[in-house]
């Protein structure tokens, strides 16, 4: 393809950006800009979606300087065409397309209808079918949430259809370790791509989550990210890693630029922080950070990593934090990460405190709401004779964490094994008398040792072999603190005790750590143990084993929380079996007893460890150096404490947090919507017909399941998502979980979404003539039956689509001009109308044309007067909808004084730009056909 600067393109991905114009062509990029919506894209020349707009002699044409042309003659001087055409003064003036103006419309149906070209009636029908769909489509409560290869499990769809549909989501995902917080990121993504909420993401993980995050975004959602790391940067920037000078000059070719869909480490900025500013400089619609627990924060002091995140957000609309275990590091790094998502809502740390505290008093209020009950004291701003429904979310939303956080507890959620655990206590040797020393070596005894010497006397060593051997074949995930333990552990069951094992530790590349899990993951010739350091209890999936020997155990009960996560996780079909080993009378054994008597966390998953920890830290402590009688009582304390905090959890903050996680019958709901979508036959009548109409080889492979082939017919050279080794699919969700080599192929899988995109984008089916039998009506008496869809011209940033149906108008005139649509439904006239031959078809229209151009004229009158009616439904939505954020904001405003007029004024200024666009939306034609009766 040959771009020119100055040359006049449309995107036919996405006709809402208007004319747009050339404005830079590098080796393998094209530059446009779009004057009607104000913005720049930059697209890969080989795969643009534009296509030229060429005018032809009989097109009405108009220039930025309102000159309205009808073009006589086409003219192309290097490589820009110039328009030649008489204005309503009967001037002759010639335009070049530089001068075009950027709000075109373009109607090829008619143009095409009346030059004779027309399509078959089954390509009509497909381009009519497509344009119903995606109006269905889009008013579907499952849209965005069809197309993931995933169980549907209603906490995650509540939430990915809570938060998804949200503009410009900002939330802290922190269901507990386990519970499918990935999945409902990447639900929430799709969504937002799907729906156009989003064009540009980025991940943010820890380095050892890079490629699990990479294959579970392809292959449950066919998200393809591409793996930033610095090998990449390097090759694609010239930017100095390590230069971190704000005012550095950035290098006009920004390699975060090249993609829409990103996946870095967060340890890629830690260790070059010049990256930062590259990363910074891109726009990014919506960021996703993994494991936020990690952005280090203090009251004192912010890190780098905090830092950098915090811009991040600051500059992107959409962010959504994962943690499992969100008060690890203390409530007020807790209230640190809120604040990156609502700095109005969470404006002072002390507030916060005192409002956690409150936290039972709201949800017992919530639960008298919903029983029917107007509790007395409703706090102040709620309206007493507002729906219950409404002040329970108000509540949640001022006075809880509302709608910036989600957790879903165990508790809540069924269907999780019974964790059992097995303790064995060892012999101290002698050798390890030094352990008393520091809590550290006291934990971890053989860590002063520069060589692998401990292994010989260490007895829970040959404890490993004995234990691992005994519960041959089955997997067992290994985990302790240290990476030199890890390394030195490995070496020697893979050595000395022959026993198959990989280790996984922060010294292996990223490739060698997955090397090493996917060994351990392997059913018939993997390892059976694979050995972690501390870096593999977090964010990995290792469900597929039920054995966990704990060579240690960590001073902080998040963390035994997400080690045991590693097993204890969706998908996780047996028992959950954990082995401690421990040194008779040393520290370990008292930490032990601490956990298990004190918290109850081998049996049972608890949210406040980090804070019971808090409370009895210096207790234990003392009682880790030195043990005495005093131990018994700390026992009592922690048990009695752990019970009580659990009781004011359930019923105070888990349970606020719980309602607003999760709403059963919301979510029953969508998953029926779902469901239906998946059920019923018109999917595969569909791509059926889709595959007819491109030259697609179909055939049925087994129930719910066909294969579909290129062909040398193919109307276009190539079809989306089908490559020359064709694709096996199946439209079962069932089908698709359990055979993971075929496609799911949903209304949503980007095979549908790029095929129905094509349909509307070219003119297939766009323009056809056939004739009708109709008893009573005269023969040669004509119908017109034209598809107007709605096109509003508006800049991407305030999504106006979002308010505008995508419903076609359809009518159907008659020869007086009157609509007929009602009367013949589109289906029924596809099944009465038969097709002209060619020449016939071409001597029809050269006798009708004049007739069609009125009959389009009327037709296009009554369209418009239909549009009225719709617009001003779609801007008292808009209002309806930007309005109750602007009220909330007004309503935390009296409790917040940190929020700011100017934000308040930025969305009455959205409003009113939205409602402009909307009162100026237009139709454009998307279908024709042209019928005599005979
Ligand atoms: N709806 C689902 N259908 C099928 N598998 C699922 C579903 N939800 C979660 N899983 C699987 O369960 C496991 C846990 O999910 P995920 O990794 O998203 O949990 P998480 O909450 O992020 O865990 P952690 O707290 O450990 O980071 C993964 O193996 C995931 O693939």
């Amino acid at each position: 393809m040959d771009y020119i600067v100055g040359q006049r393109w449309v995107s036919h991905a996405d006709a809402q950006l208007g004319l747009g114009i050339i404005v830079e062509v590098e080796p393998r990029r094209v530059t446009l800009s779009f004057p009607a919506v104000g913005e720049e894209r930059t697209y890969a020349a080989d795969s643009a979606p534009l296509t030229r707009l060429r005018f032809k002699a009989g097109d009405h044409i108009s220039t930025v300087n309102n000159v309205e042309l009808e073009v006589t003659s086409v003219k192309e001087k290097e490589g820009l065409l110039l328009y030649t055409g008489t204005d309503h003064h009967e001037q002759t003036v010639t335009v070049s397309e530089l001068e075009l103006d950027a709000f075109v419309q373009i109607t090829t149906p008619q143009q095409r209808l009346l030059n004779g070209h027309f399509d078959k009636h089954s390509d009509f029908a497909l381009r009519v079918s497509t344009l119903m769909q995606l109006d269905r489509l889009q008013r579907s409560s499952a849209r965005g949430l069809m197309g993931s290869r995933t169980n549907l499990l209603p906490h995650q769809v509540y939430i990915a259809n809570e938060v998804g549909q949200r503009h410009a989501p900002r939330v802290l995902l922190a269901d507990e370790v386990g519970l499918g917080k990935t999945i409902e990121a990447g639900m929430i993504v799709q969504q937002q791509l799907l729906t156009g909420r989003a064009n540009r993401v980025l991940i943010l993980v820890p380095q050892t989550l890079l490629h699990q995050w990479l294959v579970e975004m392809l292959r449950r959602f066919n998200l393809h990210f591409s793996l930033f790391d610095d090998e990449r940067l390097r090759e694609t920037s010239s930017v100095d890693p390590l230069d971190d000078d704000p005012l550095l000059q950035l290098p006009e070719d920004n390699p975060f630029d090249a993609e829409q869909l990103v996946l870095c480490s967060l340890d890629l900025f830690q260790a070059n922080p010049g990256y930062r500013n590259l990363a910074l400089a891109s726009h990014w619609d919506l960021v996703v950070v993994d494991e936020a627990h990690h952005l280090h924060w203090s009251p004192e002091q912010a890190g780098e990593d905090y830092h950098f995140v915090a811009e991040l957000a600051a500059q992107s609309p959409g962010l959504l934090l994962l943690t499992a275990t969100p008060e690890q590091v203390g409530l007020a790094s807790h209230f640190a990460r809120l604040q990156l998502l609502d700095p109005e809502r969470f404006h002072s740390l002390t507030e916060f405190e005192r409002e956690e505290r409150e936290y039972r008093r709201w949800s017992e209020m919530a639960a008298q709401l919903e029983a029917g009950d107007r509790p007395e004291d409703l706090p102040a701003g709620l309206d007493p004779a507002a729906p219950a429904a409404t002040l329970i979310d108000q509540i949640l939303d001022r006075h809880g964490t509302g709608r910036v956080m989600f957790r879903n507890t165990r508790a809540a959620i069924s269907g999780f094994p019974n964790r059992v655990m097995h303790r064995h206590p060892l012999p101290n040797p002698d050798s390890y008398a030094h352990a008393s020393l520091d809590i550290a070596a006291a934990l971890h005894p053989e860590l002063p040792y520069h060589d692998d010497s401990w292994l010989a006397f260490d007895p829970r060593v040959a404890w490993l072999e004995q234990t691992l051997k005994q519960l041959r074949p089955a997997k067992v995930l290994v985990i302790c603190a240290r990476a030199s333990t890890a390394l030195a552990l490995e070496h020697y069951l893979h050595l000395r005790a022959g026993i198959r094992s990989a280790a996984f530790y922060e010294g292996l590349s990223i490739i060698e750590r997955d090397r090493a899990a996917a060994y351990f993951a392997d059913e018939n010739n993997g390892a059976q143990t694979l050995v972690c350091s501390e870096i593999g209890s977090e964010g990995r999936n290792f469900q597929f084993a039920h054995h966990l020997i704990l060579f240690d155990l960590p001073l902080n009960p998040d963390l035994l929380e997400q080690r045991i996560g590693r097993l204890d996780r969706i998908g996780q079909e047996q028992d959950v079996e954990i082995h401690v080993p421990y040194l008779e009378g040393s520290a370990q054994e008292t930490l032990l007893e601490w956990y298990d008597r004190g918290l109850n966390l081998f049996r049972e998953s608890c949210s406040a460890g980090t804070m019971i920890f808090d409370t009895f830290q210096t207790r234990l402590l003392a009682q880790l150096e030195h043990r005495n009688d005093d131990f018994q009582t700390l026992l009592d304390d922690t048990a009695e404490f752990t019970a009580r905090t659990r009781l004011e959890l359930r019923e105070g903050r888990d349970r606020l947090l719980e309602r607003n996680s999760c709403k059963p019958e919301v979510a029953a709901a969508v998953i029926a919507d779902i469901r239906a979508n998946e059920d019923s036959d018109t999917l595969a009548a569909y791509l059926e017909s889709l595959c007819e109409a491109y030259g697609v080889e179909h055939e049925f492979h087994s129930d719910q399941a066909v294969v579909l082939r290129p062909t040398e017919h193919m109307l276009t050279g190539h079809f989306p998502y089908l490559d020359d080794e064709g694709l096996t699919a199946t439209f079962s969700r069932d089908k698709a979980l359990a055979r993971e080599d075929m496609a799911f192929l949903t209304w949503e899988h980007p095979m549908l979404v790029a095929a129905m995109d094509m349909v509307l984008s070219t003119e297939l089916g766009n323009a056809s003539l056939g004739t009708i039998k109709l008893r009573g009506i005269a023969p040669g008496t004509m119908l017109l039956e034209c598809l107007y869809s709605i096109n509003c011209v508006a800049p991407r940033s305030l999504q106006v689509e979002r308010f505008l149906p995508l419903t076609p108008l359809r009518l159907l005139v008659d020869a007086r001009g009157k609509d007929l649509a009602g009367l013949v439904p589109h289906e029924r006239l596809n099944g009465l109308v038969e097709r002209v031959n060619k020449n016939t078809a071409l001597a029809i229209i050269k006798q009708v044309q004049a007739d069609v151009e009125s009959k389009m004229t009327l037709a296009g009158k009554q369209a418009q007067e239909r549009l009225a009616p719709i617009l001003v439904e779609a801007e008292q939505e808009m209002r309806a909808a930007l309005g109750a954020e602007h009220d909330r904001l007004t309503a935390l405003r009296r409790v917040n004084p940190s929020i700011r007029q100017q934000e308040l004024d930025h969305l009455s200024y959205r409003m009113e730009e939205c409602a402009i666009h909307i009162r100026h939306a237009g139709l454009q034609l998307q279908a024709l056909r042209l019928i005599i009766t005979t």
